[in-house]
């Protein structure tokens, strides 16, 4: 399949989407995630997201994902905010099974998609797709990439997406009408106005349960502290799911580097991040 010529998104990149909190800024005009995410069967994924979220400097997080998990989330993050209200972006679906969506997660989930704001769905909210009205960026890996484009009556089979990240990245872009950011060890990110880039993972430790939940909690973070030019500009969304897989990346490689070069878990990934935009913030 053909594709047009990727660039790997650099420190440089990421740093011009990132801005220190200034003295007029108050945790709203910083910007606002809502989270809706997490199941009574993957808890940890609404945990992960939401401290990632947190990490990468949202100044709140309304959760309203299913009750049975707002109590890990609290715990985890007792600034968490339990009650729906205004919010400036949306964290869609890691964690969720879409065959067990009740009645009244699946209005929340479409109230979200409809509100016309940066949207990032992951996971068991992927089958969502199109329902979206705002800039919205979908998280998928190979195997969720290949489900998607087969319940959409286009062939695709895990080994397919193996063989050409690249090319099923871009094709899913066009297909769908909307920016994707396909997980691996090396990410690609692109959308439908030919925006394509790479991000390598600095350490393969990445690859290990619930980095994917991370990763949209820092991509999430990102849209609600930049609606303001993502309302002017929806491609932004793209550059900021770049940044997100870069920071992400970079926070893998400390948390491995604090030890020894040895394995990584989700939380120590999240728990790196605010180190990673530090450093970018001081270039
Ligand atoms: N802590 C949390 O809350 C976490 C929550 N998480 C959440 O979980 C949800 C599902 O995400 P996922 O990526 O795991 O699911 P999915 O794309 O369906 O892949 C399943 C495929 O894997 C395969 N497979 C299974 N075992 C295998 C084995 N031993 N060796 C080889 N293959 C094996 C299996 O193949 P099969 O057994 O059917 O042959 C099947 O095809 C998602 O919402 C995510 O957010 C995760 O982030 C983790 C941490
Ligand atoms: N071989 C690898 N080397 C480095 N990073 C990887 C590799 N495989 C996957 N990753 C990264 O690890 C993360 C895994 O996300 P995901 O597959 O959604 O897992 P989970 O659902 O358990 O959170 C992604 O950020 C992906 O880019």
């Amino acid at each position: 399949m053909a594709t047009g010529t990727w660039r790997e998104w650099t420190a440089d990149d990421a740093s011009a989407w990132l801005s220190r909190p200034g003295a007029d800024d108050d945790k709203y005009r910083r910007g606002v995630l809502g989270v809706i995410t997490g199941s009574p069967d993957y808890p940890g994924a609404a945990v992960l997201g939401v401290q990632a979220a947190y990490r990468t400097g949202v100044g709140m997080v309304r959760f309203t994902g299913p009750r049975s998990v707002r109590e890990a989330v609290l715990a985890a993050r007792p600034e968490t905010v339990g009650v729906a209200g205004r919010v400036q972006a949306w964290l869609l679906g890691s964690g969720m099974d879409p065959s067990k969506r009740s009645f009244r997660l699946g209005g929340d989930l479409q109230r979200a998609l409809a509100s016309g704001l940066p949207t990032v769905l992951d996971a068991g909210g992927l089958d969502l797709v199109g329902s979206h009205l705002g800039p919205t960026v979908i998280t998928p890996h190979r195997r969720e990439l290949a489900r998607l484009l087969s319940e959409r009556d286009t062939a695709c089979a895990f080994e397919d997406v193996d063989a050409d990240p690249a090319g099923w990245a871009e094709r899913t872009a066009d297909l769908l009408q909307v920016a994707v950011l396909l997980k691996g060890a090396v990410t690609h990110v692109c959308d439908p106005e030919g925006n394509l880039f790479t991000v390598t993972a600095s350490t393969h430790w990445l690859a290990s349960a619930g980095t994917g939940d991370v990763l949209g909690g820092v991509v999430g973070a990102l849209a609600a502290t930049h609606s303001e030019r993502l309302a002017r500009d929806a491609t932004a969304i793209t550059h900021l799911a770049a940044t997100a897989a870069f920071i992400h990346s970079e926070a893998a490689r400390r948390a491995s580097e604090a030890w020894d070069g040895g394995p990584v878990t989700a939380l120590d990934v999240a728990n790196a991040v605010p180190s990673v935009v530090g450093g970018l913030l001081r270039r």
